[in-house]
């Protein structure tokens, strides 16, 4: 018998007892009739329903009802019965029941009926009816719960019952198996989920759990990278000191200059050899200390450097714009606080740049930017245009001359050398460039002020953008540019290291970048590398007069030229022709970016006579093609100080409104072998990043570490007119190195500090760009006295040097500025030079050091004479006198450069042993045996 027959069978003979049953149950009592009837006219419940209902009833009503309920022998099937029982049912009400059940039987179980009807005739009416209520039941069951219910309520007949509680068990666990199975199964597969799961989570655990292993492994690492990359920097710097100081051995007596304090005295001459060796490991050691201390900065603080700057400063600088000082266009930018996003703020004009232009008018007014340019040909004389390029510069300096030559306002030399400027108007009749950047800088400031909607002096903060290649004296000159109108400039900030920022800030732009920045009037090359809001700068080259100007210039002499040819008219001298050509040539230059050909027309520009050219894009660039070519060389500088080589270039970045030229982005993509970047607007960008640094100094903007370097080698002139130098070109900023020296001759009571930029072994090849003294020096023996020389460079790129004397604490300083700064033809001819001569310059060096040691010998002979003489016989003494006033003459003439013979040195030196020292031993020894009597 199957499953499923057997199920039936049962569940019909249970049914078939429940009607008997009820059939009794009616019988003896009538009162149980109502419950069963209010019982069976309501709709099928769910269980709980069902029960909540029950055992409502059974509060109020069982009380009295109590014992009636139900008579069962067992008594679990009683208490079964009492939760389920249909209660007061009449025989009426069970067939009307049965009745509209055996219906809906019909139509459900139609064919097994009939099937099941064959089987017995005697019974079938009876066991039509039991089964159709069974049936019944079985339509109203909701679930398998309730049917198990229902059928457990059916009383069973004594004979049956075991068998029927046995069926009913068989069914149960028929049911439970089957559901167990189900349950088994179910909960099964939930354990292995569970399991799964929690091999998952364990193996997440064990991989956090080594991670941490392994961040404490590296975190332990870094702590012992750290300690060892101090002590290795300690070590270098003690090395490099070391070598610096063996170098200056023979840097001895003499007025004026100074010398190492170590005890040198008596240490051989530095061969060539080991001259040139020297200054490689200390090239090789200050580079690799240099990379320590980039490394030190990075772990120890970190960001956090930047960081703890910029709160501490941020109460100091609240709101910093930045302002992008540019020679022919000047812009104002500021971080939004909310987005932290940088953005341009535009001029009263409505545009986001201001020409660069200040103008002095007949009726006392000053003009700044649009309206100064608007009537600059009708006022040349008065109208001062790209004068950055005249900052910080002498007026004898090259490249002012050829400004003379062509700007239609007066250069003149003022009463310190310095280039200004002259007006044939107003109250003053001269300012320097710095007052004219001044005016530029207020406009800038007051731009600012009106973009934000502040009142006047409300914005006091600015970062300054200068190009990288200027030099202290430059930047200082730009400083006191923002003093003179009371701008507080935070920051003198590298253009091309600005528009890194504004590239680089919050993109994933990580990797090694080339700015190529040329503007207006200069040229600016700088490598940068950037990490993780880290910006360094690897190194940084240009030509601070290089740039769109120039190529204006090229086309107005074009112009100029053609015209001549054409008219016989030579229109040089007249200035308000020349603006009008000047203003032309520009234009057309612009122009020529975006066309093919144009024209350049200027109707009567002489009374009788117009200018109507048409010029190429082609004839254009074939006539700045030198200009453009020169800006390769600092790149290709620029690539070998940073030790990379073009393809280690991630991305070329375009700066400056001349790089919108084609020409100059073919020159670019040609050379780097690789397209550039022209997404930044290369108006913007340094505006923009000057911005970003105000923020950070701010501190409203953070992880941002800017690593800048200073473009020259910096240093003194030591004796023999060396150049010491202390601080590297390339060296990261801001540094601060000391070196001490002593003086060099007795009783010597100041020293010259003379401080000199470049990159020659000798002073007289480099620029002095600033000397102080220091006085009041205990009149001590040579070598005695410590000088501690001290070079200060800021983010800024300014240098202060002080000299202290450390017994007396005396200082004495100077911040350097005034002094002309090197044009990019000098600085290129001084490390040409350098390269070419080094041999000479090495044998000059090495001379110098056989003659300082020479020397020294004298002194030392000089000073046992003072002692030692008394004991000497008269020819001894005379002898030795004689040998000395030699020896001085070989110095002082080498020293004036009449003598240059390295054998006679090393003879005189020879012979100067030979005849002193066995005199001055026995001297000596007379001498102490005196003392001992
Ligand atoms: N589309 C263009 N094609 C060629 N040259 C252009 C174009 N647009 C602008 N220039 C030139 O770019 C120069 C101005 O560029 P920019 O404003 O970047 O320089 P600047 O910041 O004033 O100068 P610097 O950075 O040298 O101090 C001008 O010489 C201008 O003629």
């Amino acid at each position: 018998m199957g499953e499923e027959e057997l199920t039936k069978e049962q569940k019909l003979e249970a049914a078939r007892k429940k009607f008997e049953e009820l059939k009794k149950k009616n019988k003896k009592g009538k009162k149980k009739g109502k419950n069963a009837k209010k019982d069976q006219s309501e709709e099928p419940k769910g269980e709980d329903e069902a029960d909540d209902e029950d055992n409502n009833k059974k509060t109020s009503e069982v009380p009295e009802d109590q014992g009636e309920i139900l008579e069962t022998e067992d008594p679990a099937l009683d208490s079964q019965e009492s939760e389920i029982t249909p209660g007061k049912a009449v025989e009426e009400d069970v067939k009307d029941a049965t009745d509209k059940v055996i219906s809906v039987v019909k139509e459900e179980e139609g064919q097994e009926k009939k099937e099941s009807d064959s089987k017995d005739e005697a019974l079938q009416n009876e066991e039509e009816v039991e089964s159709k209520e069974n049936d019944s039941e079985k339509v109203i069951w909701t679930t398998e719960e309730e049917k198990l219910n229902a059928e457990t309520k059916a009383e069973p007949s004594n004979e049956t019952k075991k068998d029927k509680i046995s069926s009913l068990e068989d069914i149960l666990s028929n049911e439970q198996g089957e559901e167990s199975t189900f349950l088994t199964s179910t909960l099964q597969s939930s354990v292995d989920l569970i399991k799964a799961e929690n091999e998952k989570l364990q193996e997440e655990l064990r991989k956090i759990k080594a991670e941490n292993v392994d961040l404490k492994l590296i975190n332990a690492d870094l702590e012992i990278e750290l300690k060892d990359s101090q002590n290795c920097l300690e070590t270098e710097k003690e090395k490099v000191k070391r070598l610096t100081q063996q170098l200056r051995i023979t840097k001895v007596n003499a007025p004026h200059h100074v010398k190492s304090s170590d005890e040198d005295d008596g240490v051989s001459v530095l061969s060539g050899t080991e001259y040139l060796n020297h200054t490689t490991s200390i090239k090789m050691l200050s580079s690799s200390a240099k990379d320590l201390t980039k490394r030190l900065i990075r772990s120890k603080f970190g960001l956090n450097h930047q960081r703890l700057n910029s709160t501490a400063n941020s109460n100091k600088h609240t709101r910093v714009i930045g302002i992008d000082l540019g020679t022919t266009n000047s812009a104002v930018a500021i971080v939004d606080p909310i987005t932290k996003k940088p953005q341009i703020l535009e001029n009263s004009q409505g545009t986001r740049t201001t020409p660069s232009i200040v103008a002095f008018t007949q009726s006392g007014e000053v003009f700044v930017g649009e309206p100064a340019k608007r009537q600059w040909i009708i006022n040349p004389r008065n109208t001062f245009y790209a004068t950055k390029r005249l900052i910080g510069r002498k007026f004898d300096d090259n490249e002012v001359q050829k400004d003379v030559k062509l700007m239609p306002y007066n250069i003149i030399p003022s009463p310190n050398g310095d280039a200004w400027l002259s007006t044939t108007v107003g109250e003053n009749l001269t300012y320097s460039p710095e007052q004219i950047a001044g005016f530029i800088l207020k406009e800038m400031k007051n731009v600012g002020e009106k973009a934000l909607d502040l009142k006047e002096g409300e914005l006091k903060n600015a970062v300054v953008t200068v190009p990288a290649y200027f030099n202290d004296s430059q930047r200082q000159a730009t400083k006191t540019a923002g003093e003179l109108i009371g701008l507080n400039v935070v920051r003198v900030l590298n253009e091309p290291t600005a528009a890194a920022l504004a590239y680089g800030l919050g993109s994933n732009n990580d990797g090694v970048i080339a700015v190529y920045d040329l503007g207006g009037g200069t040229f600016d090359i700088s490598i940068l590398d950037i990490e993780d809001g880290v910006f360094e700068v690897r190194s940084t080259n240009g030509d601070t007069h290089l740039g769109g100007e120039d190529c204006d210039n090229i086309l107005i002499k074009w112009i100029l030229d053609k015209f001549k040819t054409n008219t016989g008219v030579d229109l040089n001298g007249n200035m308000n022709a020349i603006q009008r050509v000047r203003e032309a040539a520009e234009k057309a230059k612009i122009e020529l970016s975006h066309v093919k050909k144009t024209n350049i027309d200027l109707p009567f520009i002489t009374k009788t006579k117009s200018i109507s050219y048409e010029i190429t894009e082609d004839e254009l660039d074939t006539m700045s093609l030198a200009l453009i070519e020169k800006t390769i060389a600092p790149v290709k500088k620029a690539l070998s100080d940073a030790e990379m080589d073009k393809e280690d270039i991630d991305e070329i970045i375009l700066v400056g409104g001349m790089t919108r030229m084609p020409k100059i982005r073919k020159t670019v993509e040609t050379f780097f072998n690789k397209k550039p970047n022209t997404n930044i607007n290369p108006d913007e960008a340094v505006a923009l990043g000057a911005a970003i640094q105000g923020a950070v100094l701010s501190g409203s903007v953070k992880d941002v570490l800017l690593l800048d370097v200073t473009p020259l080698t910096l240093g003194i002139e030591t004796y023999g007119g060396l150049f010491s130098s202390l601080i590297p070109r390339n060296t990261t900023v801001p540094c601060k190195i000391s070196q001490t020296y002593s003086t060099a001759v007795d009783g010597q009571n100041s020293i010259d500090i003379n401080v000199y930029q470049g990159e020659r072994p000798l002073v007289s090849d480099n620029k002095l760009i600033g000397k102080f003294k220091l006085t009041d020096i205990p009149p001590l023996g040579k070598g005695i006295p410590k000088i501690e020389v001290s070079f200060d460079i800021d983010a800024d790129g300014i240098i202060k040097v002080s000299a202290k004397d450390k017994d007396t604490g005396k200082v004495s300083s100077i911040t350097v500025f005034g002094k002309s700064g090197m044009s990019k033809e000098e600085v290129e001819e001084l490390i040409k030079k350098s390269k070419e001569s080094t041999k000479e310059d090495q044998q000059k060096i090495s001379y110098l050091k056989h003659v300082n040691n020479l020397e020294l010998i004298c002194f030392d002979t000089e000073q046992a004479m003072k002692d030692w003489s008394k004991f000497m016989s008269e020819e001894d003494v005379n002898n030795i006198q004689r040998h000395i006033e030699i020896v001085k003459n070989i110095i002082s003439d080498s020293r004036k450069g009449d003598l240059f013979n390295v054998e006679l040195i090393r003879a005189a030196q020879e012979e100067m042993k030979q005849e002193t020292l066995d005199v001055i031993m026995r001297a000596a020894k007379k001498s102490k045996e005196n003392k001992g009597k």
